[in-house]
Parts: C-alpha cells; sequence; structure tokens
C-alpha cells in the first residue's frame, strides 16, 4: 500500500462526482476515453487487454496525442455553487498518457452565461466542433479566474497517483474549467469544498441538510468504512461504500442486553453532526437503510439545535433538543417520520449502537430572518 497522507481538505465534501450532481459541460476531445469518466463515482480500474475501435480502453478522460497547437480542456458543472478547499487529481493507470500538466480556472456562471455552452453529446471517438469552439469563445471572459496554476502531474502508478493540490481563494464558484498541458489522460478529478448555494424561496420545502442546498458535515464518532458526509448526497446510495458505516463497537459484548420485560437495552451508540445550509424549520424525515442489510442500526435518533454563530465544536455544551425520539429501522429501506421542529441551524444524528446509514433528507421551511 502506497497510500500517502491525505490532506485535511479532503473531509470537506466533494463536489465534482456524477453522484453528487456534478456534469460535464464541455470537452475539447473525447477521442480514447470521455470526460464523463473523469466525475465517475467509482474507483478507476485497469482491464489489461480491453480494446475499443479507438485503442485502449481507459477509465478517465483521456484525448488524443495532439497534432495541431493548443491544449485539450473541459468545463466541469459543479453539483452547487461552493468555494473550493482542494482537488484530487488522480491519473490511475494513465502512465505512458498522463497529462503532464495541468491548471483550474474556476467562474460564477450566471444561467445566461451558462446557455453559452454548447449542448454536449458523451461519445469516445469525438471532438468539439469548429462551430462548438467559436461558441463557446463567448465564454473566454475574464470571468475564469485561475485558481491552480500550471501545474506538474505525476503519472499514474501507485504510489504516485494522488495528486493533491489546495485552493486558498475564499470565493464561490459554479463552474471549473480543467486545462491539459498539452493532451493526455486523468482517471479522476475529486473537488473538495464548502456549499454555498443561492437560498431558496421561502415557501420551496427543501432538504435543509442535502449538501446541495449547503449542508455539510461537521463531527462524527467514527466513520470507519463510510463517511457521514455520504449520506447527505442527492439520490440512491449506490453501494455500502456510498453510505455512513461505523465500525463494530469493540464493547460489542456489552452493548446488547434484554431487560426484564425481554425488549432490548442497548449501550453505546454512534453520532455524526451537520450544519444546514440554512436555519429551517424540519416537518419530514426520511431515513434510507438501502444496501445495509445485516449491519443497518437498531435505532436512530435525531436532535436539533439553533446556535447563534453558526458554528459547532465538539466540545462545547450544546443543548440538543430532540426532533425524533429513538426509532426502530428495519434492513434495506426508506424509512419515513412526520415531525414538527422549532427552527434548528444544526442536526445531531445518533445511531444505536453502530451500523450504516444509505441516505438521510430532512424536508423543512427557510426560517424567513
Ligand atoms: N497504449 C495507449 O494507451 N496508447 C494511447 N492511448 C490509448 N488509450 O490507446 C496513447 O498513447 O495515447
Amino acid at each position: 500500500m502506497f497510500e500517502r497522507i491525505k490532506p485535511g481538505f479532503v473531509e470537506f465534501s466533494e463536489l465534482a462526482s456524477a453522484g453528487a450532481g456534478g456534469k460535464v459541460a464541455f470537452s475539447t476531445d473525447d477521442f480514447f476515453a470521455t470526460c464523463e469518466n473523469m466525475i465517475s463515482d467509482s474507483e478507476p480500474i485497469f482491464i489489461e487487454d480491453k480494446y475499443t475501435e479507438f485503442g485502449k480502453w481507459m477509465d478517465g478522460w483521456e484525448t488524443r496525442r495532439k497534432r495541431v497547437a493548443g491544449h485539450d480542456w473541459c468545463i466541469l458543472k459543479l453539483a452547487t455553487k461552493c468555494i473550493i478547499k482542494g482537488f484530487l487529481v488522480d491519473t490511475a493507470f494513465f502512465t505512458g498518457n498522463y497529462a503532464p500538466k495541468y491548471s483550474i480556472q474556476a467562474a460564477c456562471l450566471t444561467p445566461e452565461e451558462e446557455s453559452l455552452i454548447p449542448r454536449r453529446v458523451e461519445a469516445i471517438g469525438t471532438a468539439s466542433s469548429e462551430d462548438d469552439l467559436e461558441q463557446i469563445k463567448k465564454l473566454e471572459s475574464d470571468k475564469w479566474e485561475e485558481i491552480v496554476p500550471i501545474t506538474a502531474l505525476q503519472p499514474g502508478y501507485e504510489e504516485t497517483r494522488h495528486n493533491y493540490q489546495k485552493v486558498l481563494s475564499d470565493e464561490a464558484w459554479t463552474h471549473i474549467r480543467v486545462n491539459m498541458f498539452p493532451d493526455g489522460g486523468i482517471a479522476r478529478l475529486r473537488v473538495f469544498g464548502e456549499p454555498r448555494p443561492e437560498r431558496p424561496a421561502l415557501t420551496d420545502i427543501v432538504d435543509l441538510v442535502s449538501v446541495v442546498n449547503g449542508g455539510c458535515c461537521v463531527g462524527f464518532s467514527n466513520a470507519h468504512f463510510g463517511h457521514p458526509k455520504n449520506i447527505i448526497k442527492p439520490g440512491k446510495g449506490r453501494s455500502m461504500s456510498d453510505g455512513w458505516e461505523t465500525a463494530r463497537r469493540l464493547d460489542r459484548p456489552n452493548i446488547i442486553e434484554a431487560n426484564a420485560d425481554g425488549t432490548l437495552k442497548l449501550q453505546g451508540n454512534e453520532w455524526a453532526v451537520f450544519k444546514l445550509g440554512f436555519p429551517g424549520t424540519i416537518k419530514k424525515i426520511s431515513v434510507d437503510t438501502t444496501h445495509f442489510k445485516g449491519n443497518f442500526p437498531d435505532s436512530v435518533k435525531f436532535e436539533g439545535v439553533y446556535l447563534d454563530n453558526f458554528n459547532w465544536t465538539e466540545d462545547k455544551e450544546i443543548p440538543w433538543q430532540t426532533i425524533l425520539n429513538s426509532s426502530k429501522l428495519s434492513a434495506n429501506k426508506e424509512h419515513w417520520y412526520k415531525v414538527d421542529s422549532e427552527i434548528i441551524t444544526h442536526l445531531r444524528v445518533t445511531i444505536a449502537p453502530d451500523g450504516g446509514l444509505s441516505r438521510i433528507k430532512i424536508f423543512g421551511l427557510i426560517d424567513s430572518e
């Protein structure tokens, strides 16, 4: 194992992957392998003898060897407007064909500007037409700020594939432009950041903890198999690895005892705390244990709190208020609960005694203040 020590910014939500809601808006060349692969949620793989009619099948974005001036680039739409904290450029398996250098620009595009991007057709063996390139020039305004200058990449061997890059800008962006100099392949691009979406209308019922509405995980007790930031992503979980899964508690022999009446007495629990995108009141909760069959938690509890300064730290005494009393869960299923909370800024989800959740949703109304 050559896993490098990961930088702190990987704790932030990932906001470019397809599972988070990221999209490829444009790419200059998709000859060997399409740009969509670069934002796939799965880990890249290599299949020794797999070839397409265009060349070696590669699990990433790979362009042709350029025989004309210029470089290849693409535009990605992020899952939500966000402050970018850092990137992981993974060149896995691209060895003699990795992009030697890259840079990243970012912009906050209006819907009108976004509509200038030519319609994307995802297919290997394709390249953007002269018309598309002419059309997209209209977007090459001073809006694109360089947030990663031209930087060398390392090849996709196990010990060098993970190219991390910290970002210091505090501005919020909707799109990034990834430039490869001059051409080549990138297996995966991960964008870590803090969501900063536009405020939804006060009358809309929204999932206040969803990452696309600005929610983020700010603390947890255990994330051994899967990080709790996964459970606030949109859509269904892809597999167990796309959820929050704790280790089996080491005090297991003592955690499950029977009360005198035969009911279970569970001891110990695991928790995760989330900051909501906007303060609001919660009306409906969904807890989804999809994929967790032999390891769903026995029960779940939801609590909330309004913190004036909008900050939470583990060492603070927090006056948590119950929103959903401890409720039994079952395997591989979405559970719905009606609730009626005060205005909250933070949510604590407690599972007893341990196990995994796929997704949570808290539908409610944004506070008018
Ligand atoms: N063996 C290769 O990977 N060759 C080429 N790439 C693909 N995908 O065929 C290349 O050199 O760019």
